[in-house]
């Protein structure tokens, strides 16, 4: 009975002790489970941390995420969490790595705004601070995106400023008025051949939509152009200039050379002339002094040598004179034939010059300055004798359309084609200039009332049936003409005005027509 008593109790306090290992286990199981909680809380913040990062670790956290979740397989995880610190320690690496390139290429980018010309003097000074602030290393990449935001401010400002320095200018009308004008002063101005193509470009611009910087451009090239020709004309005046000074200063040299010359050969001469005489007169004085023959001959002998030895002196003088004259006369012939070909080549310069300035460069018709001299005389014409006198104005038909279609070199062939047509259409007393643009200005004198209408129809429907083929297709072109007489005393230039109102009216009269004004 004492036995099985012990055996109780025995059994009771083992029964304790169990129940108090249970309790502990339980509680260590707790724990453990608190802290795998801990670790997976850990893991799952981590991998949401590093995604994307690294396509490895992003791998290696969500197998390590999910082996945590089993209790079994707690010690599997562990090799994995091993290779998972390697990985992220790597990862620091690299990103520290890429923290500090990106470094140098905001300090780089800060350099290149330094350059930036026109940034004002506080935004540079925040750009220097920013410099000085960018020299420290980097930690986070939270430390990087400010950065990048305040560069980007930079940026902005400059950009900014730039733009509202640089904003375009409104085009008025006054603007395209100024392109036109510019368009027809350069059609009037003859340039040399290798400006063409430049001249060209401008044209086509100008002929376009066109803005305000390119309307200053197009003057500033105008003009440039302008004063290449006047410097180059300039020097070639110059050099006709320089060579005619040289040939007068030679001429002139030449000239008191042999006049030098001449006062010392009149001295010389002189000389030899009083030398001469006095012989003669000795020869005369030994004739009276002597009565001894032989004495007379011997001093006859002894003067006539004299007066032959001056004599031949005298000839050598002369011989000399007359080849310094010769020699002198053959610089000065050179120099005045070569002075004569330089002016003969000025001189053709300036008539080619003069005739150019008469001639429009486009069409080689007259131009407008042809046409007023042309005008002037025809007018003074028609006061002498009263016979008639006719102004026409010839202007082509939206001729914009040819240009804006086919491209404004098709519009200056158009051009040339239709003026040599106006031209061939006319008789030699009859005169056509260019008076601009697509105008035409037709001078027809000793033409009766009853022939103008007539005449002029037949030079529209010869414009009207030139063949003109662009881009393959067939294209008529026309032409509009207004017409006046010079009447009694009325100015040439009102003729103009009423011949240019007639063409008006032919423009709204549905154009293609003639329209005489009576
Ligand atoms: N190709 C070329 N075009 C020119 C020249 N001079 C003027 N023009 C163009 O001629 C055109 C004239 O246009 P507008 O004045 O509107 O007259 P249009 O189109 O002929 O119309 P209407 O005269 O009303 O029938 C413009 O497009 C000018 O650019 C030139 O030398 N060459």
């Amino acid at each position: 009975m004492k036995d099985s008593n012990a055996t109780v109790t025995q059994l009771a306090l083992l029964q304790q002790k169990l129940h108090s290992a249970k309790l502990a286990l339980d509680e260590v199981n707790e724990d453990r489970n608190a802290k795998l909680q801990t670790l997976l809380q850990f893991i799952g913040h981590l991998s949401l941390a590093c995604k994307g990062q690294n396509l490895e670790l992003d791998n290696k956290l969500a197998k390590l995420r999910h082996n945590l979740n089993t209790f079994d397989r707690v010690d599997e995880a562990l090799p994995e969490l091993v290779d998972v610190e390697r990985l992220l320690k790597g990862q620091y690496h690299h990103v520290m790595v890429q923290l500090e390139e990106s470094r140098a290429g905001l300090a780089q980018v800060i350099r290149q705004i330094q350059r930036v010309n026109s940034v004002p003097e506080k935004l540079k000074k925040e750009i220097n601070y920013f410099k000085q602030d960018l020299a420290k290393p980097f930690h986070t990449v939270w430390e990087y995106i400010p950065k990048v935001k305040q560069i980007i401010g930079f940026y902005d400002t400059i950009l900014q400023q730039q733009f509202n320095g640089t904003e375009k200018l409104d085009v008025l009308p006054k603007h395209r008025q100024l392109a036109h004008e510019l368009a027809q002063m350069i059609s009037e101005i003859e340039f040399r051949k290798d400006q063409r193509d430049q001249v060209l470009v401008i044209k086509e611009m100008l002929a376009s939509d066109i803005e305000i910087d390119n309307l200053l451009e197009a003057y500033q090239t105008i003009l440039s152009l302008l004063l290449d020709n006047i410097a180059r004309e300039k020097s070639a005046s110059q050099e006709f200039l320089y060579a005619l000074n040289d040939a007068l200063a030679a001429v002139r040299e030449v000239v008191s050379e042999s006049y030098n010359h001449n006062q010392r050969s009149f001295q010389l001469k002189t000389q030899l002339n009083r030398e001469i005489n006095s012989r003669v007169d000795n020869v005369g004085e030994a004739i009276i002094d002597t009565d001894d023959i032989v004495d007379l001959k011997a001093r006859l002998t002894e003067q006539l040598n004299s007066i032959r030895s001056a004599l031949a002196r005298k000839e050598t003088l002369e011989q000399r004179e007359q080849a310094l004259l010769r020699k002198s006369m053959e610089t000065m012939r050179k120099e005045l034939n070569e002075l004569s070909n330089e002016a003969n080549t000025y001189k053709e310069r300036l008539f080619e010059q003069q005739k150019l300035n008469l001639l429009d460069s486009l069409t080689q018709l007259p131009n407008r300055a042809a046409l007023e001299e042309r005008m002037e005389l025809e007018y003074r014409n028609y006061q002498r004798h009263k016979s008639p006198l006719w102004i026409a104005v010839a202007d082509i038909d939206h001729f914009k359309i040819i240009n804006d279609s086919f491209g404004h070199s098709t519009g200056d062939k158009t051009l040339q084609v239709i003026a040599m047509a106006l031209k061939n259409s006319l008789r030699d007393t009859e005169f056509v200039a260019r008076y601009g643009g697509e105008e035409f200005v037709l001078i027809l004198p000793d033409i009766d009332d009853s022939d103008i209408a007539q005449l002029l129809n037949r030079v529209r429907e010869k414009v009207k049936n030139i063949p003109f083929k662009f881009k393959n297709q067939r294209i008529t072109v026309t032409v509009s003409i207004g017409a006046a007489r010079v009447m009694g005393n009325e100015l040439i230039h009102e003729t103009f005005e009423r011949a240019d109102a007639a063409l008006y009216k032919a423009k709204h009269e549905s154009r293609d027509r003639v329209v005489i004004d009576v």
